[in-house]
């Protein structure tokens, strides 16, 4: 739905020119959330703007249901953007007019007839549980509640897409959960597909299905939220997972003296809860320490990654490929992901 194909768009200033976003190709299919995350500096404002056209690429393509908007006129481009709404780290409200008259800003721009624009603005309200709050102005709101009017305003004009720009980066932790929540039950029940940016992990964990990882104006890596958290792949995706308490290599501070086989599980989904490690004990006679272990929830799906060092009773290494076979048939029948970390 949108395509984003070999974007480039660089800055000039006094000094030197600065390349923002270097060949950027995304696919972000309808009624998906999609997460963009990356460093302060690594291009996702600038990312995000180029969907809306806030910021126009020097090269590439933008194609909003294979329509390349970069190629529209002014008045179509006009049209197009009351179609994508857009909320914003600091909310952007006006603080001179009340909250219902911040929701209904929109429709006026885009000519909607009064009565209409006040019984849309009121439904939305009523969605982002502020009904009680319409006549009040943005300094009687919380931060919370004022993302909510920001949320109300975007959605006010009908959009098929929602561009969150740091949306929950200036709340506390359990506002953002709430504006989160918020978030997720506009995607599945107007079925908006939503593009974020952020630098939190735990906000792509908690609302988007895909991600891309955004580093010096490149995507390193990008795919389901699960697949990426589960096996990430690039330095800079483990480092972002390391430092929001997902990381991947704690189980070294303990291996140095083992010599067994050590191995990494990774299951999630249906079986999750499946008592494994006991199965395992049991059914092939092995005894087993756990190096590692984290178990979760990324958005609805639950998981579980352990690392265990492995050990048999009667001196595994007479029979360790046997093991090691039985090991791998034993997991993948239960749908466990086997990595062999230290043979
Ligand atoms: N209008 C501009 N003029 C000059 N440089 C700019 C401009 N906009 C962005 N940049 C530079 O482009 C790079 C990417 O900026 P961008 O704001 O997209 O990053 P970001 O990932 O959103 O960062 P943050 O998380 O800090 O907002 C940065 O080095 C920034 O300084």
């Amino acid at each position: 739905m949108i395509k984003i194909k070999n974007i480039h768009k660089s800055f000039r200033t006094k000094e030197k020119v600065l390349h923002a976003l270097q060949g950027i190709d995304l696919h972000i299919k309808q009624g998906k959330v999609f997460g963009i995350i990356g460093r302060s500096g690594a291009g996702k404002s600038t990312l995000i703007r180029m969907i809306n056209l806030l910021e126009r690429p020097d090269q590439g393509e933008v194609l909003i249901d294979g329509t390349d908007i970069t190629q529209l006129k002014t008045e179509e481009l006009r049209q197009l953007r009351h179609k994508i709404g857009m909320v914003f780290q600091h909310f952007n409200l006006l603080e001179s007019r009340t909250v219902l008259d911040n929701v209904m800003f929109p429709l006026r721009v885009a000519g909607a007839p009064a009565d209409q624009r006040k019984a849309r603005a009121l439904e939305l309200l009523k969605l982002v549980g502020l009904s009680d709050h319409v006549h009040k102005y943005p300094r009687q709101l919380s931060g919370g509640q004022k993302q909510r009017v920001g949320i109300a305003r975007a959605l006010s004009t009908e959009p098929k897409i929602l561009l969150c720009d740091e949306a929950t980066s200036a709340l506390d932790p359990e506002t953002t959960q709430s504006v989160l929540a918020l978030l997720n039950e506009i995607n599945k029940t107007l079925g908006i597909t939503i593009v974020l940016i952020t630098h939190s992990m735990d906000v792509v964990r908690n609302l988007c299905d895909e991600v891309a990882i955004i580093d010096g104006g490149k995507i390193v890596e990008q795919g389901d939220v699960v697949s990426v958290f589960l096996h990430p792949q690039h330095a800079t995706t483990k480092a972002l997972l390391s430092e929001s308490g997902m990381d991947m290599d704690s189980w070294k501070l303990l291996a140095g003296d083992i010599k067994g086989k050590l191995i990494r599980l990774t299951y999630h989904g249906k079986g999750a809860a499946e008592p494994l490690l006991s199965q395992l004990g049991r059914e092939l006679n092995l005894d087993f320490s756990i190096l590692q272990g984290s178990i979760g929830q990324i958005k609805e799906t639950p998981f579980g990654q352990l690392v265990i060092a492995v050990a048999h009773p009667e001196a595994l290494t007479a029979n360790l490929r046997t093991t090691e076979t039985e090991l791998r048939e034993f997991f993948e029948a239960r749908n466990v992901d086997v990595e062999v970390l230290q043979s």
